[in-house]
C-alpha cells in the first residue's frame, strides 16, 4: 500500500496482513508464517509459564519456610519474598501481547522482540526486551536507513495464539521514492489507533514511531523538553520514557524514585494503568496540588489570584514578609524578671537583627542567633549592675539561663523574632491587608485585593508552591532540627550495619545454593535485602517515603501539559530535581493557565542553562484529519504562524456544528447526547463545558456523569470541563457552547483548541445563539 506522508485513508479498509510494501499475499503464504511464529510464540510462553511457575514456588517455599523469628530472618524472608513476588508480578504483566515483533537483518539472523527479555535454559535469548539497546532497531529503521534490517515483522496475538502478521520490507532495492517515507508498521498502528477508548490509556510498546523513540531512549542528564501538538503522544512517550529509564538506569533510579507530574487528578487516573503494565511501579504520580506533604489544595480560585499567586514577584514577596516578622520595637521596651527592671532598646535589637540576618540563615534557622543577641544584650544589664568584677563565667551562664527561661523573655522573644511554618505565615500573609500591603508593594491594589482570603480559608492550587518557597525561606523550627538530627544519625548507623548485613545474607545464600537466583539478580536480591532491613526502620515505599518528604530529591522527574506551570511551581519542582535530570513534555498552544508559560527557553535558561535540549513530535495521532481542520482555525488565531500537527487518519466523518436559538439550546443538546451515544455504540462521549455553566448542565443532564471524581472516566457519558479534559481523550466529543468556553478567560481559544482536539472519530458542536467566527469557516450541518 503506497502512503503519502502521514496521512492514510480509508484505514479500516487496509488489507488483513501486508506482507511487504505495496504487495499482498496469498492466504497460503500467510497461513504458513502464522503457523511458523506460533511455534516461536508457543515457546516463549512455555517458557514464562516455567518462569512463573518457579517464582511462584520459590514464593509460596519462602512464605511457608520454618524460621525462628529472629530480625536477621525475618529480614532475609520478606527480602525473598519481595524478589519473588516482584519478579512473578512482572511475569504476570506482560501476558498480554508477550511478544509483538521480529527482526531480521542482512546476516540471516533474527529476533524477536517483546515486553519482557527471555531466555532458554542455556541462556539463549527466546525474545529480546524492547528497552534494550539491541531493540532499537525495532523502532528506528527505515527503508531509507534501514540499519541492517531487512525486514521489521508485526506479530498480532490474540491471548496467545498468533493472529496476524504484517512486515515491512526495508530493502532499497526493493520500493520506489515514494514510499520510503511511512509511518512503521502502519497496520499495527492504525488497528491500535482505531479501537475504541476505554477511558484508561494503553500502552504502546508495540507500534511506537522513530521519532517517539528516539526522545524515550534519549539521555538521562539534562532536561529534555518535548514540544509537540495535540494527539502527538507526548503523555504515553513521556511514560515510556519512565520505564526506559527504569530499565536502563535502575540501580540509579530506584532509591531515588521517578516523579511524574500531571495536570488534575483524573489525568492521574487516566494514565495510572500505563506504568504498571510496563511492570514498572516505584514511580510517585502526582499533581502539582499533591506536592506539598500533608497538604490537600482542591479549593477554587479566581484566575487573577491563581495569575498573582503563580508569578516570580512571590518569591520577593514571601521573603519580605518574612523579613517583616522580624521586629524592632519603635521605643525601648521595660521587662522586671527576678526583681530586676531591664530595658531592650531598640539599637540591641537592631543589632541582633542584623547579625541573625547576616548569617543568611532561614529564618527559624537564624532565630537562634538572634536570640544569643537578645540574650546578651539583657545579661550585660544584669552583670553591670552587680559588677563584673564579682561574678564568675559560671554565674554569668546561671544569669543568661535563667533569662532564657523566663517566660516574659521567651514572649518577647516570640513577638520579636517568633518561630513561623509555611502555613501560618502563608495564610496570616493573605488573610491580612496590611501584611500583603508591606510585603508587596510591586503588586496593583486589584492584584492585592485578588489574593486575599480568610484566614482559615481551604488551600487551592497555587498555595502549594507558596508554601514551599515559605518552607524554604523558613527553615526547620528547632523542634524539627533535633529530631532530624537524631534520626540521621540512627540512619547513617542503621544503614552501615545493613549495607554488611546484606553482603552477609547473599554471600550465605550463595554458598549453600538454594536459591535459582539468575546472575543478574545477585545484584538487585542484595539491594532488596538491604532495602528491606533499611524498611524495618524506615517503613514505606521509595514512592511512599518520597510523596511524604518536601525534601526529597528525586532521581528524574517526569512533567506532563508542563506548560501550564507557574513561575512559582517551577521554583518548587526545580527543589524536588537539583541534578536536573527532567523531561518536561508540553505544547505552549494549549496553555490554559492564566500563570503558564510562553516559552521554555524563558524557564529553562534560568534553571539549566546549557542543560536543556528539545525535541519535537510532529504527527497527530488521535485526532482525524477532518477534525483536525476545525481545530487549524483556531490554533491560526491563536498565532498564526503556528500550524498542527499532521493527522495520520481520516475517517470520512465530517465534524457537526450546529448554531440553535438560545431557549431551545437545552432540548437540543439533550437530544444530541442521545443521538450521539446511538451512533457510537460501545465508544465514549465528553460533553466539554465552559467552567461556569458546569453546574446547570450538570442539574439538568441526567443520564450524563459528572463532578470531580476521576471516576467519571468510568462513565460512557461524561460531563467535563476543559482543565478536567485536558490531555484526556474520547471516541466522540461534543462541545456545548463554546463561545462560553472562548469568553471564559484570556486564554479562551487556546481552552476551545484542547476541547477540539479530545476526540478520536467524531466531533459535535452546539452553539447557543451564533457561532463564534473562529468556527464560521467550516460548513455548518
Ligand atoms: N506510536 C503509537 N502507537 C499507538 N498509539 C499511539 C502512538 N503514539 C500515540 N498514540 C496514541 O495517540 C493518542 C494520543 O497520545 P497522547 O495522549 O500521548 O498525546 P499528547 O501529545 O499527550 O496529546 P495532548 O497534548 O493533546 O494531551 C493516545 O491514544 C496514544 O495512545
Amino acid at each position: 500500500m503506497p502512503l503519502s506522508g502521514h496521512l492514510i485513508t480509508d484505514y479500516q479498509e487496509i488489507p488483513r496482513c501486508a506482507m511487504g510494501l505495496g504487495g499482498k499475499v496469498t492466504d497460503e503464504v500467510l497461513a504458513r508464517e502464522i503457523a511458523a511464529e506460533q511455534g516461536d510464540v508457543t515457546t516463549m510462553y512455555d517458557r514464562l509459564d516455567v518462569l512463573r511457575e518457579r517464582a511462584r514456588g520459590e514464593l509460596a517455599r519462602v512464605q511457608q519456610e520454618e524460621t525462628t523469628e529472629t530480625e536477621q530472618s525475618y529480614t532475609e524472608r520478606e527480602s525473598f519474598t519481595d524478589l519473588f513476588s516482584g519478579r512473578f508480578a512482572q511475569l504476570s504483566s506482560v501476558e498480554r501481547g508477550l511478544c509483538f515483533g521480529r527482526i531480521d537483518t542482512g546476516d540471516d539472523e533474527r529476533f524477536h522482540v517483546g515486553r519482557i527479555g527471555l531466555f532458554d535454559e542455556d541462556y539463549d535469548p527466546l525474545l529480546i526486551d524492547w528497552r534494550t539497546p539491541v531493540a532499537q532497531v525495532f523502532y528506528w529503521a527505515t527503508p531509507a536507513a534501514p540499519l541492517g534490517v531487512t525486514r521489521r515483522r508485526h506479530i498480532r496475538l490474540q491471548g496467545r495464539s498468533v493472529v496476524g502478521v504484517d512486515d515491512d520490507v526495508l530493502d532499497l532495492d526493493a520500493i520506489g521514492d515514494s514510499e520510503r517515507r511511512t509511518l512503521i508498521g502502519e497496520a499495527a498502528l492504525l488497528s491500535s489507533l482505531g479501537a475504541s477508548r476505554t477511558g484508561r490509556m494503553n500502552e504502546i510498546v508495540a507500534t511506537i514511531q522513530s521519532e517517539q523513540d528516539e526522545i524515550i531512549r534519549s539521555g538521562l542528564p539534562g532536561v529534555l523538553v518535548v514540544q509537540g501538538g495535540p494527539g502527538t503522544g507526548k503523555t504515553v512517550v513521556a511514560l515510556h520514557r519512565a520505564a526506559y529509564l527504569l530499565y536502563t538506569h535502575r540501580e540509579q533510579l530506584a532509591r531515588s524514585g521517578v516523579l511524574v507530574v500531571g495536570p488534575n487528578s483524573t489525568f492521574l487516573r487516566y494514565i495510572d494503568q500505563v506504568l504498571p503494565s510496563l511492570g514498572e511501579t516505584d514511580v510517585v504520580l502526582a499533581t502539582i496540588s499533591e506536592l506539598y506533604p500533608g497538604v490537600v489544595a482542591t479549593a477554587p480560585e479566581s484566575e487573577t489570584a491563581a495569575r498573582v499567586k503563580g508569578g516570580e514577584a512571590m518569591a520577593d514577596v514571601l521573603a519580605q514578609a518574612v523579613r517583616d516578622f522580624q521586629l524592632v520595637p519603635t521605643a525601648p521596651i521595660e521587662l522586671k524578671v527576678d526583681q530586676q527592671r531591664l530595658v531592650l532598646r531598640p539599637g540591641a535589637v537592631r543589632k541582633a537583627r542584623q547579625r541573625a540576618r547576616d548569617t543568611d540563615r532561614p529564618h527559624n534557622r537564624a532565630r537562634p542567633i538572634f536570640v544569643r543577641g537578645i540574650l546578651t544584650a539583657l545579661t550585660n544589664q544584669i552583670v553591670d549592675r552587680l559588677g563584673r568584677q564579682y561574678l564568675s563565667e559560671e554565674d554569668i551562664k546561671d544569669i543568661r539561663k535563667e533569662l532564657a527561661e523566663d517566660d516574659r523573655v521567651r514572649a518577647l522573644l516570640d513577638r520579636l523574632w517568633p518561630e513561623l511554618t509555611p502555613q501560618i505565615l502563608v495564610s496570616v500573609l493573605l488573610s491580612s491587608p496590611e501584611r500583603l500591603e508591606a510585603a508587596a508593594p510591586q503588586l496593583a491594589d486589584d492584584e492585592r485585593a485578588a489574593v486575599l482570603r480568610p484566614v482559615d480559608a481551604d488551600w487551592t492550587q497555587s498555595d502549594v508552591a507558596l508554601l514551599d518557597e515559605a518552607a524554604e525561606l523558613l527553615g526547620d523550627t528547632d523542634g524539627t532540627v533535633a529530631a532530624r538530627n537524631r534520626k540521621d544519625a540512627d540512619d547513617a548507623a542503621t544503614e552501615a550495619a545493613n549495607r554488611e548485613y546484606a553482603r552477609g545474607v547473599v554471600q550465605i545464600e550463595l554458598t549453600a545454593d538454594r536459591m535459582t537466583l539468575m546472575p543478574w539478580e545477585i545484584e538487585q536480591f542484595a539491594e532488596l535485602v538491604h532495602r528491606r532491613t533499611q524498611l524495618i526502620e524506615n517503613p514505606g515505599t521509595v514512592a511512599e517515603r518520597a510523596a511524604s518528604d518536601r525534601t526529597w530529591v528525586f532521581g528524574h522527574v517526569i512533567v506532563d501539559e508542563a506548560q501550564e506551570l507557574s513561575a512559582m511551581d517551577w521554583r518548587m519542582l526545580m527543589r524536588r530535581c537539583p541534578r536536573r535530570s527532567m523531561t518536561l513534555v508540553g505544547d505552549i498552544a494549549q496553555t490554559g493557565s492564566a500563570a503558564g508559560i510562553a516559552s521554555w527557553a524563558d524557564v529553562l535558561d534560568k534553571y539549566a542553562p546549557r542543560r536543556w535540549r528539545s525535541a519535537q513530535l510532529t504527527v497527530n495521532y488521535r485526532t482525524p484529519l477532518e477534525i483536525m481542520a476545525v481545530a487549524a482555525d483556531v490554533l491560526a488565531a491563536i498565532d498564526p504562524t503556528l500550524s498542527p500537527p499532521d493527522s495520520v487518519r481520516e475517517t470520512g466523518i465530517q465534524p457537526w456544528i450546529d448554531a440553535v436559538p438560545p431557549d431551545a439550546f437545552l432540548d437540543v443538546l439533550v437530544a444530541t447526547i442521545k443521538f450521539e451515544r446511538q451512533a457510537l455504540g460501545d465508544g465514549r462521549l465528553a460533553v466539554i463545558v465552559p467552567t461556569p455553566r458546569y453546574d446547570e448542565l450538570a442539574a439538568v443532564l441526567f443520564d450524563v456523569a459528572h463532578g470531580h471524581d476521576p471516576s467519571v472516566l468510568d462513565a460512557d457519558t461524561a460531563l467535563l470541563d476543559v482543565a478536567q479534559s485536558k490531555g484526556l481523550e474520547f471516541d466522540a466529543v461534543l462541545i456545548a457552547d463554546p463561545a462560553g468556553i472562548i469568553n471564559e478567560s484570556d486564554r479562551g481559544l487556546s481552552d476551545l483548541y484542547v476541547a477540539l482536539t479530545r476526540p478520536t472519530k467524531r466531533l459535535t458542536i452546539l452553539s447557543p445563539g451564533d457561532l463564534p467566527e473562529v468556527l464560521r469557516r467550516t460548513p455548518q450541518r
